[in-house]
């Protein structure tokens, strides 16, 4: 799905206005006229003040759902329905603002819109927090269910419920947080709403008569979305005292390169305002608010934040580190206990990130630098390798989250970079006081190959081990347990959702899933199955260093850790690739991959051959064969004392995915 960004600023520029008229007639209840229409957006900023809001007019909520089930067109939706935006064809996907969403036609970042909406006689301040679904941006939903009260959990009337609808439900309600049930695409031919309410009553419990039908492409039954969330998800009134120092809670950031980091704060106590100085609770740091705000969905400058309500400032902070989200922040002098923060986000994939040219290193520093404050999930550590020269070792929630970040680099900031093939970090426990010494600690996390110890001070190695969830037509069901089978999963409950579907779980080795699990188990269900895992924490395993030898010599760069029933197979496969890569020499190159030494793997890569024979017309048999003995033997010098160039886009190509 693409859509030229001149169409969506122009749709975005569309939707500022309208929100802007519609928030200024709901509040002095007057009718939009020529002249407000065509009033400057800072001037009409100027006059709107979220004063009267009082705490039990705010809804915080957040649509939640499995991929691709609608979760935001029912946010353009409720936008549109508000008065936020004009309703028009071209709303798609409006919270989706990032270049790769709309390629993708997939959220990868959690957007945030506050509107009005009056109801019973009473205006009330909605905010919605838009969240991705997919399995690698988690800790996106996590990170806004922080700031919510509530959520709506979307469910497609003919897909049913999914593996991430069983995760995000489990999210949502371990956080007690209201849990609003609703139906969408009711509209398709094969929708079976009735149903889904049964799934959704053998698994979560939920009375049936409390799920709400839409057609969110329709615009069937938003209205009723809108009621229940105002009647159904509390006010924040609980967490929330208008009267005591200010706290708020910075739940995301991201970089304007004017401005500096912007961040979206719930105010849970107190006021903020525009020239306050606030200190945050993580650095000690003091910064004066130069911008205040709220998302209508465009960044609207308002004099002042209460209690309850979610916004952005901006304070001209200027590092990642300065804007970490979780942090609390309080009045510059008026100290307050931080705010419970929220699950970390745990990198499960690292890879290495590399400039193409070494020159552009500087550039490339920057641009990391930036993307990570509007993406904190993801984790940073200096590398470096003497062939892809400066670089760095970056964690991952999965590998979609790293394609889309790599893919950010270069259409958000021009970066071109090379990733390496991404591993999964290991612990290794270790014994012996030069090793204590040497890595710090009894048993240290090894996310790069290079770093792993020395066999003979290994006490004992262990790998991340993940739940994983698999939803499926009963039809798939013994290619997904032969598939995780041979992932080294280990079954841990299967039952029936309904009459035709199963839920299975298997415990699997992160390591096995995070390359190409997923396509896989695509392929072997027709793309029927849905998958979605959790991490349960690091397991005991015979783990390996596999080597790989170019004529007897280790490449460091090429080296990987496999479980040692894996390391012949893998071997195998990374000297077929070698050779079908690297360039030939004079001389034979014998590729090799060794575990301790031991070789387990090997393929030659063949000498080019000069015809020496060439000037040799006619002549003695014995001159000929004189030619060829001599060029045997010069070949066997070159082997021994020949070096292997392996060029740099050589080890691109075998070290990238
Ligand atoms: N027929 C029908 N299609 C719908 C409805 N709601 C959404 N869709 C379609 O479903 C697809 C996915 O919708 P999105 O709103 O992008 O789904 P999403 O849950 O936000 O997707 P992610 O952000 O990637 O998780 C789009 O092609 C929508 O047009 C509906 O009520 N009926």
């Amino acid at each position: 799905m693409s859509y030229s960004l001149r169409l969506s600023s122009r749709v975005l520029q569309k939707s500022f206005r309208f929100a802007l008229q519609t928030c200024t007639c709901q509040q002095h209840g007057l009718h939009t006229s020529r002249t407000q229409k065509n009033k400057e957006p800072e001037q009409e900023g100027k006059g709107f003040d979220l004063k009267s809001f009082p705490v039990d007019s705010i809804r915080n909520f957040s649509i939640i759902a499995h991929v691709d089930h609608g979760k935001s067109t029912l946010a353009d939706r409720i936008l549109e329905f508000t008065g936020a935006i004009k309703k028009d064809a071209d709303n798609k996907q409006v919270l989706d603002k990032l270049q790769v969403e709309r390629e993708r036609g997939i959220t990868v970042k959690a957007q945030t819109a506050s509107v009005t909406y009056e109801y019973k006689g009473q205006t009330y301040l909605l905010n919605l927090i838009d969240t991705p679904g997919h399995v690698d941006f988690s800790y996106e939903v996590s990170r806004s269910l922080a700031a919510c009260d509530g959520v709506i959990l979307l469910v497609d009337a003919n897909e049913g419920v999914q593996a991430q609808t069983v995760a995000n439900f489990y999210l949502a309600f371990t956080n007690e947080l209201s849990i609003l049930p609703v139906l969408n695409k009711i509209d398709l031919k094969n929708a079976d709403p009735e149903a889904v309410k049964d799934q959704l009553l053998t698994l979560f419990e939920i009375d049936p008569d409390e799920v709400l039908m839409i057609s969110a492409k329709k615009g069937i039954g938003i209205e009723k979305v809108i009621t229940s969330v105002i009647e159904r998800i509390p006010c924040p009134a609980e967490k929330c005292n208008p009267d005591a120092p200010l706290r708020a809670l910075l739940f995301d950031s991201w970089f304007d390169k004017y401005k500096g980091a912007v961040c979206l704060i719930l105010v849970v106590d107190g006021t903020l305002r525009k020239g306050d100085f606030v200190t945050s609770v993580h650095t000690g740091k003091s910064y004066e608010i130069r911008d205040l705000g709220i998302l209508t969905p465009q960044e609207r400058s308002i004099p002042q934040l209460f209690a309850g309500q979610v916004g952005y400032f901006t304070a001209n902070i200027r590092s990642a580190k300065e804007a970490q989200v979780g942090d609390t922040f309080h009045q510059k002098g008026i100290p307050c206990e931080p705010l419970e923060g929220f699950r970390e986000a745990k990198p499960m994939v690292f890879a290495g990130m590399y400039p193409m040219d070494q020159s552009e290193h500087p550039a490339l520093r920057a641009a990391i630098d930036r993307l990570t404050l509007n993406d904190s999930s993801v984790s940073i550590n200096i590398e470096s390798s003497a062939a892809l020269g400066q670089g760095w070792r970056l964690g991952f929630l999965g590998l979609l989250h790293m394609d889309v970040f790599n893919q950010r680099l270069e259409q958000e900031h021009g970066a071109q970079v090379v990733v390496t093939t991404p591993s999964v970090p290991y612990k290794v426990r270790i014994h012996g006081e030069k090793a204590l010494r040497e890595y710090g600690e009894e048993e240290p996390t090894i996310t790069n190959p290079i770093q792993w110890p020395d066999p003979q001070i290994i006490v004992e190695t262990s790998e991340p081990m993940v739940m994983g969830t698999i939803i499926t037509p009963d039809s798939y069901l013994g290619a997904i347990i032969s598939l995780c089978q041979d992932r080294r999963g280990i079954q841990h409950n299967l039952r029936n959702l309904d009459q035709n579907r199963i839920i299975v779980q298997y415990k699997l080795p992160l390591n096995e899933i995070v390359v190409d699990f997923y396509d896989h188990l695509k392929s072997v269900s027709s793309g029927y199955a849905t998958f979605d895992y959790e991490d349960i924490g690091f397991e005991p395993s015979s783990l390996v260093k596999l080597d790989i030898l170019l004529n007897g010599i280790m490449i460091e760069e090429l080296s990987t850790i496999v479980h040692s029933s894996r390391a012949r197979t893998v071997g195998k496969r990374i000297c077929e690739k070698l050779s079908n890569t690297l360039p030939k020499h004079l001389f034979q190159i014998a590729v090799q991959a060794a575990v301790r030494g031991k070789v387990l793997a090997r393929t030659n890569i063949k000498p080019v051959r000069k015809d020496v024979l060439a000037k040799c017309y006619g002549g003695d048999i014995s001159r000929k064969m004189k030619l060829l003995k001599r060029q045997a033997e010069g070949k066997k010098r070159m082997k021994m004392y020949g070096n292997i160039e392996v060029p740099r886009e050589a080890f691109i190509n075998i070290l990238k995915r």
